[in-house]
């Protein structure tokens, strides 16, 4: 089976669609960016603020990695498949969906956030661009998931008769 492994933009729901997948699958969740606040001991925001976007990075293709391809639901941040060279790390270790919905709900998940450093004084406009930007991103080798009007436990059962 390998890793079941959920990406896509900020904000998509990675991380609340794949706490439920790994309960109904009864799998292990492993939240790259969690994973990676635990191993630094500090934020991912903290983590940008310290060393920089580029150096965030290089923690996080390191990090996917190490991933273990033992059966267990990863769920990555918004950037990891923007390197040609994660997505073909994750596409070996197992298979990739992409949640989507629109992004005017995206940015409505969004707008009050203060977490995510890439969001920081960046208009709605530009938020955008950056979405669009990625698309072609998350499209590669991936399973999407149209998650508009769904809860995350809608989504965890469509995942899983993907699967
Ligand atoms: N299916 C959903 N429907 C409504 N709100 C959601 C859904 N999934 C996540 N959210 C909310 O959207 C925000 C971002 O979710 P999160 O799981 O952190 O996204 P990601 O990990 O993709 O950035 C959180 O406030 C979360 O509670
Ligand atoms: O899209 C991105 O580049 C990022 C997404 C974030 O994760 P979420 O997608 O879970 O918000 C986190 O990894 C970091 O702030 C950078
Ligand atoms: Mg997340």
């Amino acid at each position: 089976m390998g890793l079941v492994i959920l990406t896509g933009f900020m904000g998509a729901g990675k991380t609340t669609a794949g706490m439920e997948l790994g309960k109904k699958l009864n799998l292990p969740v492993y939240d790259t960016d969690q994973l990676l606040e635990k191993k630094y001991r500090m934020s991912v925001k903290e983590m940008f603020a310290a060393y920089g976007e580029e150096k965030f990075r290089e923690f996080e293709t390191e990090m996917l990695q190490h991933l273990s391809e033992a059966p267990a639901v990863v769920t990555t941040g918004g950037g990891a498949v923007l390197k040609e060279e994660n997505r073909h790390v994750l596409k070996t270790k197992g298979q990739i969906f992409f949640l989507y919905c629109d992004f005017d709900v995206l940015y409505d998940r969004l707008k009050e956030d203060t977490a995510r450093p890439l969001l920081k004084e960046k208009s709605k406009d530009q938020i955008e661009k950056l979405y669009e930007s990625r698309l072609s991103c998350y499209l590669d080798g991936s399973v999407k998931i149209n998650t508009t009007g769904k809860t995350p436990h809608d989504i965890a059962d469509d995942i899983i008769s993907r699967l």
